[in-house]
């Protein structure tokens, strides 16, 4: 699909709720550049960077890392793409983080995925990661084609640390605590569209259908 405006996104949901899955088949269809906060971490701690370092403990355990920080990181990252449309996944997560992304860019739309969180804990034991891709792999929904290896490198996968069942449930508890109100803060700018499920095969293709309208009628607008 062509476009004649750059379109600017949010993915939004639980730890585990298929951000990542998703946002590699929205990239695919739709042509965005796709920028996970996670990844962006997880690169940092892996090469070493003083930011990785300093990071590392929180993220280990669960914890957010400071609002101040990601979002100097986030922003300045943005603006180096901003020509081109893009998919922001893992940021916002705070209400201050939000503000601070709605002072820089105005959004077109905040994709929610409403995924429950007991189906949640039992994706996450069994996620494998590429940490330099962000390509996520499931024992049992999208094996890779080795066992360990990632498909397109064939580098080797790693569990996350994070993805401990004990801090899986920290992570839910802040997301509750400190993510969900930035749901309410885009429900009431009128930019949230939530799908709810508990399957990303029976998901996408209403999130597709709903991002072929949109870009439809931010296009015809832009014309
Ligand atoms: N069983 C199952 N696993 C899924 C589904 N969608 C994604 N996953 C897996 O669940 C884990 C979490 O998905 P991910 O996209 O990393 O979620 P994120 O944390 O929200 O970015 C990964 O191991 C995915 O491969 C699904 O519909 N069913
Ligand atoms: N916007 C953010 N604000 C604060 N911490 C973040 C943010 N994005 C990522 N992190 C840190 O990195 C960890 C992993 O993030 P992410 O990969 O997005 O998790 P998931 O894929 O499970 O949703 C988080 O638990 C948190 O410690």
């Amino acid at each position: 699909m062509v476009l004649q405006r750059v379109i600017r996104a949010v993915i939004m949901g639980p730890p585990g709720s298929g951000k990542g899955t998703m946002s590699a088949r929205i990239i695919k269809s739709f042509g965005l550049q796709h920028m996970s906060s996670g990844d962006i971490l997880r690169a940092n701690i892996q090469d070493k960077t003083e930011l990785g370092l300093l990071m590392k403990s929180c993220i280990d355990q669960g914890q957010l890392v400071p609002d101040d920080i990601i979002s100097r990181l986030i922003l300045n990252d943005l603006r180096k793409i901003d020509n081109s449309g893009w998919l922001l996944d893992g940021f916002p997560r705070t209400v201050s983080q939000a503000e601070a992304l709605d002072n820089a860019f105005s959004l077109d739309t905040v994709i929610n995925l409403d995924v429950p969180f007991q189906t949640i804990k039992e994706r996450l034991t069994s996620r494998w990661t590429h940490i330099p891709s962000g390509r996520v792999y499931n024992t049992d929904f999208n094996p890779p084609k080795v066992p360990g290896l990632d498909d397109v490198t064939g580098e080797p996968l790693v569990q996350r640390d994070d993805d401990r069942p004990e801090t899986v449930t920290r992570r839910l508890k802040s997301y509750e605590t400190q993510t969900e109100p930035v749901l309410e803060f885009y429900r009431s700018k009128g930019v949230l569209e939530s799908f709810t499920g508990t399957e990303t095969n029976k998901i996408w293709p209403h999130v597709e259908a709903f991002l072929h309208r949109k870009f439809s009628s931010l296009s015809q607008r832009a014309a």
